[in-house]
């Protein structure tokens, strides 16, 4: 299929000139720069061609980057600029927020009724071949302020846990003014160099806690949970599923493991394999796995279907995908959690809980709390405050 710009439902309108079109720190130190070119809008379909027309077309040695939406049939948003070395800026401004309100949506408390509502599907579904055996379900909290959020200082503050890739992706303006997705992701969706690929799903999490000897407790006692693994296993099966067609070689060689950022303990499996096509590009990979059971459920049609009903705001580009390719194709992609979308003075916090059978509501509640923890500290808000309503 040969994709002309006119076939795009939309053209990428230019982000604001000061504005960085993408950057990730971490690991993974790569950003664009320039004057982006924005690619035309379109969605999981089309990407393959218009990633290949981009880069034949488009300036040499360019970058494409960007945010695929958590939905496969919303538009993704993609730059294609120069590439540089992502640095932090040397000081930045404007943190603590203060003059902040905080809402969530929904409460904690509907929430944990949302997650009962999806326990009792899977409870009258199970043993039928297409029940839903897991679904991710999210909540938000906005935080109003009264000054433009500034993301600069955001990035500075979300890249000092050295286990995470801090990440800010613009997103296409709105009503003149910049939008930005924004976050400190630990999950790697996809990397590839070459012929190597490389996926590091996490799914199960406990909070991690100040005191050493509680929080070597909550580590293990995830390690042992039976409904962390089977909420785990779900994932890795589902990627090694994807990519295993598409590869000579695929495997998980240290098993599960514990991985930890600075505020959570998660259950990891690092997936190492190669391509059978060393120039398959990574965005295509990237879209191929998207969005794993890590952040929407099995069988996904199913568990999208029931995350569009029971969730009161749209996710856009949460559980998204954000990552960079270049013209042979390498790069990587990272799952879009632990992040907010930025627009002006107001931020959109996102958190997710993947539910099984044997989940508890209100366990699974205070579990997006304290995912909301990085997030909120790096913003100087109470690390706390995505659990109010949960004392009981
Ligand atoms: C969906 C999110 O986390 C995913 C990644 C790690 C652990 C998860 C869990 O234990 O539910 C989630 O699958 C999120 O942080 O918004």
């Amino acid at each position: 299929m040969n994709i002309q710009i006119s076939d795009a439902s939309e053209v990428v309108e230019r982000p604001l000139a000061d504005t960085i079109p993408f950057a990730f720190h971490g690991r993974d130190n790569t950003a664009g720069c320039g004057t982006p070119l924005g690619l035309p809008r379109g969605t999981n379909d089309t990407l393959a061609q218009r990633i290949a027309q981009a880069f034949r077309t488009g300036p040499e040695g360019s970058l494409i980057g960007g945010a695929l939406p958590f939905d496969r049939d919303d538009q993704d948003c993609l730059w294609q600029c120069e590439r540089t070395m992502a640095t932090a800026p040397a000081t930045a401004s404007g943190l603590p927020l203060d003059n902040w309100t905080l809402h969530p949506e929904p409460t904690a408390d509907d929430f944990a009724g949302q997650v009962a509502k999806a326990l009792g599907i899977m409870a009258d579904e199970a043993g039928r071949p297409d029940a839903l055996e897991k679904i991710v379900l999210a909540r938000s909290l906005l935080i109003r302020t009264r000054r433009d959020i500034p993301v600069a200082a955001l990035m500075q503050r979300l890249e000092q846990d050295p286990a995470v890739t801090a990440f800010r992706v613009a997103l296409p303006p709105r009503d003149g003014r910049s939008r930005v997705l924004c976050g400190a992701t630990p999950e790697l969706l996809i990397e590839k160099s070459g012929a190597a690929i490389a996926s590091h799903p996490l799914a199960g999490s406990a909070r991690r806690c100040g005191n050493p000897v509680q929080d070597r407790a909550a580590a293990a006692g995830l390690m042992r949970s039976e409904k962390d693994h089977r909420e785990h296993a779900i994932v890795t099966e589902y990627i090694m599923d994807v990519l295993s067609p598409l590869c000579s070689t695929l495997a998980a060689p240290q098993g599960t493991t514990l991985t930890s950022t600075r505020s959570m303990w998660h259950l990891g499996t690092r997936i190492e394999g190669r391509l059978r096509d060393a120039s398959t590009p990574s965005a295509l990979l990237a879209s191929l796995l998207h969005p794993t059971p890590a952040v929407c459920g099995l069988p996904m049609a199913r568990a999208g279907g029931l995350i569009r009903k029971l969730e009161p705001h749209p996710r856009d580009f949460y559980a998204g995908a954000v990552g960079w390719c270049d013209a042979s194709g390498d790069g990587a992609w990272h799952v879009a959690i632990r992040c907010a979308e930025i627009y002006g003075p107001e931020a959109r916090l996102y958190a997710g809980a993947g539910i099984v059978p044997g989940s508890d509501p209100y366990a699974e509640a205070a579990e997006t709390g304290a995912k909301f923890g990085a997030f909120l500290a790096a913003l100087g808000l109470p690390v706390d405050a995505g659990l109010a309503g949960l004392d009981h």
